[in-house]
């Protein structure tokens, strides 16, 4: 296959499900390392561990019993002469497990298994786990040491017995004696300085022989409670690293794409100005920034068929002797500024309209005659009393008429056109009304 293909064929797989292979893999390692694996042990015997001792009743007040440690390759023998004397007497082979004042953190073992023999079934032996914690053991005193036991059957012959940790209690005894609150009465295996195996409770005050072969102690590196919560860290914590990534790809996208639509609203809103715009140049005269005869056409067209209608027609007097004179930029100066004042004084209904050279027309539309030529009045006056380039005195004549009835555009446009030849014939500088 070629390497093209075989890469566009891994492309389908992204990051999430490598990661989630990984996390697969690793957990059924972890499960299956841990089952068969991980192992823990600890085996104490005659062959491998020396600092045995034993210990009887005469130690403690009123005790006569006598113990005595033998010790074969195979076995240790506790032989034990109990005697009336101790409150419960007894003798035991102790098994010190520690390093200077400090004991082994013996937690980490799930189970203790010991293989012994006690040819009296009707006795029990008692194994004890001693241990040393400062809050409320003392040093050179053994019974401070928290006493965890448990009392296994005497047997015919060697037996072995498996026991887990939550089987042992704590001896009621060394609670009441030590006067042990609560809080501190569990089961506690963090610091073991000493193991024993001791005769039972009310054993018979007679010779009694117990044979101690092993104690074995085994269990996991990393036990199962905290092999669950490592691999619910390991999920979750990917989980949510997942989570997070995933929140912050979508948070950039939608900015991204927030980003883009603000922008294709602004392209659009643009385009629409430029549209607009362009639309509206091609109505207007660019000089007077007025309609033209295209804005006037598509104003006939739009608005006003039908509606009452007057119309003003305004001209420059002499405005030919102002170019002569000042030349034609200023007398384009005189017409952008005459359609501003014009603009100045008019409502946004008023059309203001260039035909063309100086003259203007100006569309009003539910205006009548009367209310026109008021207008025009006031316009000429506005007109003729404002300062102009060069000093010029400047005014302009009016020609004023209303449309009438069934009276086209054209017509009435005409009529204003005569009106105001009229008063420029009458000496400009005024209005007259149209007949
Ligand atoms: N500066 C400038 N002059 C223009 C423009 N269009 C037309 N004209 C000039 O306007 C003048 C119009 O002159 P006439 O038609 O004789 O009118 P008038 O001089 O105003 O005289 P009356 O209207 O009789 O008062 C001409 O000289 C045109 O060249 C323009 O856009 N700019």
């Amino acid at each position: 296959m070629p390497a093209q293909k075989i890469i566009k064929k891994w492309r389908i797989f992204q990051p999430i499900h490598f990661v989630l292979g990984l996390l697969i893999v690793l957990t059924i390692t972890l499960l299956l390392w841990q089952h068969y694996g991980m192992n823990l042990y600890l085996r104490l015997d005659p062959g491998n561990f020396k600092k045995v001792s034993v210990s009887d009743d005469r130690d403690d007040k009123g005790g006569k019993s006598t113990g005595l440690l033998s010790s074969t390759p195979n076995y240790w023998r506790l032989d034990c002469q109990l005697e009336e004397g101790h409150r419960s007497p007894y003798c035991s082979i102790n098994l010190d497990l520690s390093n200077g004042t400090k004991g082994i953190n013996l937690s980490r073992y799930t189970e203790i298994t010991v293989h012994y023999r006690y040819q009296n079934p009707r006795e029990q032996v008692n194994l004890i786990m001693m241990n040393f914690n400062p809050k409320y053991s003392v040093e050179n005193d053994y019974h401070s040491q928290k006493f965890t036991e448990i009392y296994l059957p005497g047997a015919m012959g060697w037996s072995t017995h498996t026991i887990k940790w939550h089987q042992f209690n704590v001896a009621s005894w060394w609670i009441a004696d030590n006067k042990i609150p609560p809080e501190w009465a569990d089961n506690e295996f963090s610091n073991i300085r000493e193991i024993r195996f001791a005769t039972g409770l009310y054993p018979k005050k007679t010779n009694h022989q117990i044979d101690l072969a092993y104690i074995e102690l085994s269990g996991k590196w990393i036990n199962n409670n905290t092999l669950q919560l490592l691999l619910l860290l390991l999920w979750g914590g990917s989980a949510a690293f997942w989570l997070i990534a995933e929140l912050r790809r979508a948070m950039q996208a939608l900015q991204r794409s927030n980003i883009r639509q603000i922008d294709l609203e602004n392209a659009r809103q643009h385009l629409q100005e430029t549209n607009q715009l362009l639309t509206e140049r091609g109505m207007r005269d660019p000089l007077t920034l007025a309609l033209n005869r295209e804005g006037l056409s598509v104003l006939l067209a739009d608005e006003l068929p039908g509606t009452l209608l007057s119309i003003i027609f305004i001209d420059v007097d002499h405005f030919k002797k102002i170019n002569d004179t000042f030349g034609h930029n200023t007398g384009d100066q005189v017409l952008c500024l005459l359609a501003r004042h014009i603009q100045q004084q008019i409502r946004p209904s008023e059309k203001l309209v260039r035909l063309g050279g100086e003259e203007f027309i100006l569309l009003c539309q539910h205006t009548d005659l009367s209310q026109a030529e008021q207008l025009a009045e006031k316009l000429r006056l506005w007109l003729f009393n404002q300062n102009w380039p060069a000093q010029i005195t400047l005014s302009c004549s009016f020609g004023v008429a209303e449309r009438q009835k069934d009276e086209s555009f054209e017509d009435a446009l005409h009529r204003a056109d005569l009106a105001l030849y009229r008063a420029k014939a009458a000496g400009r500088n005024r209005l007259e009304i149209a007949i």
